[in-house]
C-alpha cells in the first residue's frame, strides 16, 4: 500500500519466476541508474551514449526520459512541486517493474529535490538505485540552451523553470558526479561502466 492507495482488499500475488531468475537468464544484474541535473546538463546525452555501449555488450536496457514520459504516462502533469513529485513517483513505479523484469534502467529526469529522489529510491529494492549527479554548472547549461528554454525562462515566458525560478538541490552522496563541461562524453561513459562493474551489475 502507498500513500495514494485507494483500493482495499488487495494482496501481493506471488509467482515462481522472480527477479533473480530473470537476471540469471540475462547474464547481468538489474538496477536503476538515476541521472539528475539541470536541463541541458547532459543527462540525455550521457544516458544515450551509455545505453549504446551497454547494448553492444549485450546488456538489456531501457531509457526513461523526462521529455518522453511527459508525452504519455505523465501527460497530465506540469512542473509545480506536487506535479514533479507525482511525475517521479510514477517513473519510480515503472522503473521498479523494469528492475523486476531484469533490465538495467537508465532514467534521465531533472528530479530537482532530494525528497523526490529519496521517494524513488524508497520504491526500489535495496541497492537498486544508483544516483548519478550531472553537475554541469547552470552557466554552462544556460549557454548551451539546447531547446531555447532558458531564454524563455529568463524572459518570464516559462514559470517554475529549474535553476532560474525553481530550486535544484544537489545530491549530498551521489554514487557518481559528472560535469560534462569538464569531461568528454567518452570519459563519462567510461566512468559509468566502471561504476556498474564495481557494483557487480555488469561483468
Ligand atoms: N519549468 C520547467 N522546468 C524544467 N524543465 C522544463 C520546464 N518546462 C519544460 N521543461 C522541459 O521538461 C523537461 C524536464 O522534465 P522532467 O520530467 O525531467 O522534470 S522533473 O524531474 O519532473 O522536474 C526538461 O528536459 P531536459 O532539458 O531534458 O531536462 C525541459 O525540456
Ligand atoms: N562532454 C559532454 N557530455 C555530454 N553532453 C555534452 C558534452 N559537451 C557538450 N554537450 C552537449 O550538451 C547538451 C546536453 O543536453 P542534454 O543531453 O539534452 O541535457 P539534459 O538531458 O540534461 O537536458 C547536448 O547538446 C550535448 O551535445
Amino acid at each position: 500500500m502507498t500513500e495514494l492507495s485507494k483500493a482495499t482488499h488487495i494482496q501481493w500475488q506471488q509467482y515462481q519466476i522472480d527477479a533473480a531468475a530473470r537476471a540469471r537468464l540475462k547474464g547481468h544484474q538489474s538496477t536503476v541508474l538515476w541521472f539528475t541535473g539541470l536541463s541541458g546538463s547532459g543527462k540525455s546525452t550521457v544516458a544515450n551514449a551509455l545505453e549504446q555501449e551497454l547494448l553492444a555488450r549485450g546488456v538489456h536496457t531501457y531509457l526513461l526520459d523526462g521529455d518522453n514520459v511527459r508525452h504519455g504516462l505523465c501527460a497530465d502533469l506540469g512542473f509545480s512541486e506536487a506535479d514533479r513529485r507525482e511525475n517521479l513517483r510514477r517513473v519510480g513505479a515503472v522503473a521498479g517493474l523494469m528492475v523486476d523484469a531484469g533490465l538495467l534502467v537508465l532514467s534521465a529526469f531533472i528530479s530537482p529535490l532530494r525528497e523526490q529522489r529519496e521517494l524513488v529510491k524508497s520504491m526500489l529494492p535495496p541497492g537498486k538505485f544508483l544516483e548519478i549527479y550531472i553537475a554541469t554548472p547552470l552557466e554552462v547549461c544556460e549557454q548551451r540552451d539546447v531547446k531555447g528554454l532558458y531564454k524563455k525562462a529568463r524572459a518570464g515566458e516559462i514559470a517554475h523553470f529549474t535553476g532560474i525560478s525553481d530550486p535544484y538541490e544537489a545530491p549530498l552522496a551521489a554514487d557518481l558526479v559528472l560535469n560534462t563541461a569538464q569531461s568528454s562524453l567518452e570519459q563519462s561513459v567510461d566512468k559509468l561502466l566502471a561504476l556498474l562493474a564495481s557494483k557487480g551489475v555488469i561483468v
